[in-house]
């Protein structure tokens, strides 16, 4: 029986170029437990969204197994294991923000009456309360991302999928929504992959950060980061989170 969090073993996966081939993953293997956080970072085109796709159901490898809450992706995903969030947080411009947030619900064919207390702790949990009702084009960056978390929550999923969720955003307002996204997915519990180019977003919220290379796609490193729970911000200017850093810096620099 595979476990419950996220396990690939021996995933490869190409595609054919202008007459060449790219090995986007070559003969990757990954277990995330159950609970845990992981951060992927690497280099562009090393295989960060290849190995998303795969966990999402969305491809299908060449070689290896893929299994997400100890279903074939696929599955979890459409029973509601898996949730997403992505970069542009993807909102329906049209749709309130509870109406974004139930969005999985009504692809997953659920009842939203038997979840409206499950959104109204979403709001809460993302700090959205008073903006129910509102448009995605009334709201900054920072709360349309914030949106998209508390939605990829709505199906209470076992496992959690980031794709760079505050890529669009600048400095300081990322750093607020780390600490955050922390709070948020100590309190569900979730297993979490979080794809970030950010060193410092992946040091502070991840159990461990597998760095990986490039062509072919394939894992380089993995830094466990065994810094306590919960992480306050002021742990961003500790000796020990520096340290980290440079591990993960000088792992992404080949050594
Ligand atoms: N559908 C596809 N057809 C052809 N090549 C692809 C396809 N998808 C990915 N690739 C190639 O596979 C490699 C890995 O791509 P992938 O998008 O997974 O990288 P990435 O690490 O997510 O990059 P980035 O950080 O820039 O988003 C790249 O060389 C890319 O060009």
């Amino acid at each position: 029986m595979p476990a419950a969090g996220i396990a690939l073993t021996g995933v490869s996966r190409s595609f054919q170029g202008r007459g060449a081939t790219v090995q986007a993953l070559d003969n990757v293997s990954l277990d995330c437990p159950e609970g845990s956080f992981t951060a992927l970072i690497g280099p562009s085109g090393c295989g960060k969204s290849t190995m998303l796709r795969l966990a999402l159901g969305l491809d299908t490898p060449d070689a290896g197994h893929v299994y997400v809450g100890g279903k074939a992706p696929q599955d979890a995903a459409k029973s509601g294991v898996t949730g997403v969030a992505f970069q542009d947080a993807a909102l329906m411009p049209w749709r309130s923000v509870e109406d974004n947030i139930m969005l999985p619900l009504d692809v997953l064919k659920r009842s939203r009456a038997s979840h409206r207390e499950t959104v109204a702790e979403l709001v809460r949990l993302v700090g959205l309360a008073g903006f129910e009702k509102a448009l995605p084009g009334e709201l900054s960056g920072g709360m349309r991302q914030r949106v998209a978390i508390a939605r990829s929550l709505v199906t209470h999923p076992q496992v959690l999928f980031l794709d760079e969720p505050f890529g669009a955003l600048d400095q300081i307002l990322r750093r607020q929504m780390n600490i955050e996204l922390q709070r948020t997915w100590m309190e569900s519990g979730a297993t979490a992959l979080l794809v970030t180019h950010g060193i410092d977003e992946a040091v502070f919220l991840a159990d461990r950060v597998v760095v990986m290379q490039s062509r072919p796609g394939r894992i380089g490193r993995i830094i466990d980061i065994p810094l306590p729970r919960p992480r306050h911000p002021d742990i961003f200017t500790s000796p020990e989170f520096h340290r980290l850093e440079a591990d993960v810096a000088e792992a992404l620099d080949g050594h």
